[in-house]
């Protein structure tokens, strides 16, 4: 029992380096995510200035980290494309298409959620 929590808490260890190891590298590559992450922290930010309710303040949070998580998503299927298919291919195309409407609705279902929440402020 001892050796099998060992074996997990060092899996979970490995999986945060590599995840950390992963966003440092996006970081450095991809000026999405870098704007994508200064948006995030102004979303953020306007969240706990204006008097929103813990629920919509979650669902803001919540939309915005996985709008990131997308992003890299995203980031990952360009990397996996350009190395097995640098030549133009449709399903090259396909792939990075995907990704990028994947980024996009994660933006939009972040931009609805803040557009509900500002009318409810508004009306309410
Ligand atoms: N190997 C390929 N074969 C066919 N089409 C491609 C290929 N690589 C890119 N494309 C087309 O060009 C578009 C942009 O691809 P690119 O790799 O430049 O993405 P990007 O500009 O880095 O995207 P993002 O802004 O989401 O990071 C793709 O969505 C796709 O339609």
């Amino acid at each position: 029992m001892i050796s099998w929590l060992g074996a997990q808490m060092r899996r979970i260890g490995w999986t945060c380096v590599w995840s950390w190891r992963g966003w440092i590298a996006a970081w450095a590559t991809e000026p999405a995510l870098r704007q994508w992450s200064l948006a995030n922290l102004l979303s953020a930010a306007a969240a706990f200035w204006l008097p929103l309710t813990p629920a919509e303040r979650g669902l803001i949070l919540a939309l915005g980290i996985l709008l990131l998580a997308a992003e890299l998503m995203n980031t990952a299927i360009e990397s996996v494309v350009n190395l097995v298919s640098p030549e133009a291919h449709p399903l090259a195309a396909k792939a990075k298409d995907c990704g990028s409407a994947c980024v996009a609705l994660a933006a939009l279902a972040a931009g609805i959620a803040w557009a509900v929440v500002l009318w409810g402020l508004w009306t309410g």
